[in-house]
C-alpha cells in the first residue's frame, strides 16, 4: 500500500454481469494496488467484499482504457467477458460515448452499448491451437483424451467444454475441480457443460478457475458457442443460459461478440484498516 492509501483507504467500485460479480479499482491515476494477498483478501465474501473476479483499470495503450483480471484465490486471468462489459459501460458513461477500446491480455478489444441497452464486447477470435489455449502439446484440443469426449477452446484463458444431455444432472462442484487441475491443462483450465435446449440455444454450467461455480462466465459462453458450432450442434449466433441469465453470442469474421446485461451496484472504500491487515 502506498501511504496516500494508508490514511485515506482504497476506493473500488462493485458491478455485476447476470450476477458474475466483480471488485473494480480504477488505477489510472494511481500506482496499481493489487497483489495476490489484496485479491485474496477482498475476494473473502465474510472478511472482505468478495468477487468472481478482480479488475483493475489502468490507462490505456493505444486503447480507452487497459483491464487487468485477478481471480478470488489471488491467480490472475487473461480474460474476463462480463467484467470487460461491465467497465466498458462504466467507462463509455465517463467519455460519453456509446463505444470504448480496451486493452487485455488478450490484446485490442472493442465494446459497445446496443440501442436496447445492453453491452457487447468482441472477445477476439477463438484460439484453437493446443500450444495456445494452452493444453499439453500431445493432446488433439478437438476431443480432448478426457471421459465425455471434451473440446478445449481458448478466449484469452482456456476452456474445457463437455456436451451433455441434460446440464442441470451434473455434480459440477465435484467434477469441475478435477478437470481445473488435471494435467492436460498446464495453466489449469475453466470448465463448461453444456446442452442443447433448442435450435441455437444452449444451457451451460460453469466452474471457474480460481474462482468456482459462478452465476456466469462471458468467456465461457464464447468458448461454448465456437465449440457447439465446430461440434455441428448449432450455428454461429445462439442463445446461451446461464444460472445468472442469458447471454447472446455471435462468432463473426472479426471476433465472438457477447452481448448481455451489466450493473453497477455501489461505490465505496476499502479502509485503512482493512488495508493494513495485508
Ligand atoms: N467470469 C469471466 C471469466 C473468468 C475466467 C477466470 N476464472 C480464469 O481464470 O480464466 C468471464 O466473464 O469471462
Amino acid at each position: 500500500m502506498n501511504n496516500a492509501q494508508n490514511t485515506a483507504g482504497l476506493p473500488f467500485m462493485k458491478m455485476h454481469g447476470l450476477g458474475n460479480d466483480f471488485v473494480v479499482i480504477d488505477a489510472r491515476d494511481a500506482a496499481d494496488p493489487v497483489t495476490p494477498a489484496l485479491a485474496r483478501a477482498l475476494g473473502d465474501r465474510h472478511r472482505g467484499v468478495g468477487f468472481d473476479q478482480l479488475a483493475v483499470i489502468r490507462p490505456g495503450q493505444d486503447t480507452d482504457f487497459t483491464l487487468d483480471f485477478w481471480n478470488s484465490d489471488g491467480s490472475r486471468a487473461g480474460a474476463c467477458g462480463n467484467a470487460s462489459r461491465c467497465v466498458s459501460d462504466y467507462m463509455m458513461r465517463q467519455l460519453g460515448r456509446d463505444q470504448v477500446t480496451l486493452t487485455t491480455e488478450r490484446g485490442q478489444l472493442l465494446a459497445l452499448r446496443r440501442e436496447d441497452g445492453l453491452v457487447s464486447v468482441n472477445m477476439g477470435a477463438p484460439i484453437l491451437g493446443a500450444a495456445q489455449i494452452p493444453i499439453v502439446a500431445t493432446a488433439d484440443p478437438q476431443h480432448l483424451p478426457l471421459a465425455g469426449d471434451p473440446i478445449a477452446i481458448g478466449m484469452g484463458n482456456p476452456h474445457c467444454i463437455f456436451f451433455v444431455a441434460d446440464a442441470e444432472a451434473v455434480d459440477v462442484a465435484r467434477l469441475g475441480p478435477a478437470i481445473e487441475h488435471d494435467p492436460l491443462f498446464p495453466q489449469r483450465t475453466n470448465v463448461e457443460f453444456v446442452s442443447l435446449i433448442g435450435p441455437d440455444h444452449l444451457r451451460m454450467r460453469v466452474w471457474e478457475r480460481g474462482a468456482g461455480i459462478t452465476l456466469a462466465c462471458g468467456s465461457g459462453t464464447c468458448a461454448t458457442a465456437v465449440a457447439a458450432n465446430l461440434r455441428g450442434l448449432t450455428g454461429k449466433r445462439v442463445l446461451v443460459n446461464v444460472d445468472g441469465g442469458q447471454l447472446e453470442i455471435d462468432w463473426r469474421d472479426d471476433g465472438v461478440w457477447m452481448t448481455g446485461p451489466v450493473a453497477h451496484v455501489f461505490d465505496a472504500t476499502l479502509t485503512p484498516d482493512f488495508l493494513a491487515t495485508l
